[in-house]
């Protein structure tokens, strides 16, 4: 007998979403499955920040269901709502921190705001967070004084402080140079390691994708045209992966032989 298929975390079913008369998401089926990593990739404007939107209730579909841990989030009110997405981390572009908070303050805003835990547990907690990110030495420091990496590392680091079961990622390597985009890649697999969490990750690099999907999905004019395991995907014959990955690799290439280019070659 085959292993049963873990449950849905994250389930898109049918979700349709127009602004005025512009169609962006056209029947979205997606579906992320517990204590996995989903890749969801697509050219610049093709709609994967409206359809994460979707999935912490920023946003609502105007056809479709959009479910969490099994409920449906367009029947919930706003103390419901709310429940949800407290089982959420989430880390957009830029998660901006306090600036005038040092590092372990700033980690430490939504346990004291949220749980109101004993100080000493607030620590604890927040000294763990930051030895699996890797800014325990940095814990003293404002957000002026650490590097691009150094921040995104801190921003993820409050956005699992709660222990969400759930971590959402827009871009989370935006900016970021082939080094720091490492740095950040390690820490999404240490979240999913950690936390056991279930990810959807939004990232224009390919190369993340393929380090850090249990599966990736193509969104394609309003659709997801391929959602399979990296070496499925990568063998798809489907146009729009075929054209998305051959575009990729050519830019890809291009960079390379630049010579002030910090990308590194094709392989
Ligand atoms: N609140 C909104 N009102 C009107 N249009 C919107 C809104 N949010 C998004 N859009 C439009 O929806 C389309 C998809 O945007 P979205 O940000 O989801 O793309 P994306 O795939 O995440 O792009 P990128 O990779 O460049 O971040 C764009 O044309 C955008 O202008």
């Amino acid at each position: 007998m085959s292993k049963p298929e873990p449950r849905a975390v994250i389930e898109l079913v049918g979700v349709h979403k127009s602004f005025g008369e512009q169609p962006v998401l056209r029947g979205v089926d997606l579906v992320v499955r517990e204590g996995s990593t989903c890749v969801l990739l697509g050219v610049s404007g093709s709609g994967k920040t409206v359809l994460m939107k979707h999935v912490d209730g920023l946003l609502t579909p105007d056809q479709g269901q959009v479910r969490v841990e099994g409920e449906d989030l367009s029947r919930l009110d706003a103390v419901g709502l709310a429940r949800v997405r407290r089982k959420l981390g989430i880390l957009f572009q830029g998660g901006a921190l306090f600036d005038s908070l040092s590092v372990e303050d700033n980690v430490a805003f939504p346990l004291r705001e949220r749980l109101g835990l004993p100080e000493r547990e607030v620590r604890s907690r927040v000294r763990r967070v930051l030895a699996w990110v890797g800014l325990e030495e940095s814990a003293s420091l404002l957000p002026a004084a650490l590097s691009g990496g150094m921040l995104k590392r801190a921003a993820f680091a409050r956005a699992i402080v709660m222990e969400p079961r759930i971590l959402l990622y827009d871009d989370p390597t935006a900016g970021l140079d082939p080094l720091k985009t490492q740095s950040v890649v390690e820490v999404i697999l240490t979240g999913k390691q950690q936390l056991n969490a279930s990810s959807l990750v939004i990232t224009p690099d390919v190369a993340t994708a393929f380090q850090v999907g249990d599966s990736l999905a193509l969104l394609h004019e309003g659709r997801i045209v391929e959602h399979s395991a990296p070496s499925v995907f990568r063998e798809s014959q489907h146009p729009a992966v075929r054209a998305f990955l051959h575009d990729w690799l050519t830019r890809r290439a291009r960079h390379a032989g630049h010579p002030d280019s910090a990308a590194p070659a094709p392989h």
